[in-house]
C-alpha cells in the first residue's frame, strides 16, 4: 500500500484523452505521464485499463487509476468491477464515483470500498461533488477525498476555476483524510490556491495535458474563432 504522505503539497497530473480524439492511446497517455514527472509531478491519474498498465511501467511515481464508463450520471469507476480491474492493472490508488447517488450494480458506496480494499492493495480515492458527499465518503471508509465532481452532479456551482469554497468547506469540517483538489485548476496560481484553501494535494488535468483544449483558450483570447 503507498504512503500518501509522498503527495502532500504536490502536484498530481491527469493524462486523459476522451472517446474519438487523436491522442487517445495508452502509450501517448503514459508519454505524457512521463512528462509530467519530469516536470516535477509527484502522481499522475490515468483513464483506462490499458492506460494504467502502460503508465505503471512507464513511471517510478504512483498511479491513480479510474475507469470511465458512459459520461453521464456515475461513470467514473461506477462498479466494483470496474474498481478492480483498475487495481489488478496497477493502480496504486483507485478514483471511483464518491457521490451519495445510486450505482449501477447496487452496492452501496461503503460495500464498494470494502471490496476494494478486502481484494486488492489499492487505496481509494472518492470523487465527490459536495460536502455532503465528502462526508458520507469518509464514513464509508475513503482513503482521499477529491472535489473532481463539484459543479458537475447539481449540487454545487460549476464555478469559473477550482471550488475554492468547497474546498475552505472540507478543510473547516476537519475530515480526517486527505482531500485532493480537482477540477478546472488552469493555473498555476489556482494550484497554489487550492492548497491554501486546505487541499492536502493538486490535480490538474485539462490545462496540462489536453492540447485541444488548452489552444482553443488561446484562440478564443484572440477573438479568432
Ligand atoms: C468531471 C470529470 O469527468 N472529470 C474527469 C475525471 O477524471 C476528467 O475529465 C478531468 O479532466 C479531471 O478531473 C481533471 O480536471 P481538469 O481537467 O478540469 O483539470
Amino acid at each position: 500500500m503507498m504512503d500518501l504522505e509522498s503527495l502532500r503539497g504536490r502536484l498530481i497530473v491527469s493524462c486523459q484523452a476522451y472517446p474519438g480524439e487523436p491522442m487517445r492511446d495508452p502509450r501517448t497517455m503514459a508519454q505524457l505521464a512521463q512528462s509530467a514527472v519530469i516536470g516535477g509531478a509527484a502522481a499522475v491519474r490515468v483513464q483506462g485499463i490499458a492506460d494504467i498498465q502502460q503508465t505503471r511501467s512507464a513511471v517510478e511515481v504512483p498511479v491513480i487509476g479510474l475507469w470511465k464508463d458512459g459520461h453521464d450520471g456515475v461513470f467514473i469507476t461506477p462498479t466494483l468491477r470496474h474498481a478492480l480491474a483498475c487495481a489488478n492493472a496497477g493502480a496504486h490508488v483507485v478514483a471511483i464515483d464518491g457521490t451519495r447517488r445510486a450505482r449501477p450494480d447496487g452496492l452501496s458506496l461503503e460495500e464498494t470500498i470494502h471490496g476494494i480494499h478486502s481484494a486488492s492493495h489499492a487505496l481509494v480515492m472518492a470523487d465527490c461533488g459536495s460536502l455532503d458527499d465528502a462526508l458520507a465518503a469518509v464514513g464509508a471508509g475513503a482513503d482521499l477525498i477529491g472535489t473532481t465532481l463539484a459543479g458537475y452532479t447539481g449540487e454545487r456551482e460549476k464555478t469559473a476555476g477550482p471550488d475554492l469554497q468547497l474546498l475552505e468547506q472540507l478543510s473547516a469540517a476537519g475530515m480526517g483524510c486527505p482531500i485532493v483538489a480537482e477540477g478546472r485548476i488552469s493555473t498555476p496560481e489556482q494550484a497554489r490556491h487550492a492548497l491554501d484553501a486546505g487541499a492536502f494535494a493538486v490535480v490538474v488535468g485539462t490545462a496540462i495535458t489536453h492540447p485541444a483544449s488548452i489552444t482553443s483558450w488561446f484562440v478564443g483570447a484572440l477573438g479568432a474563432e
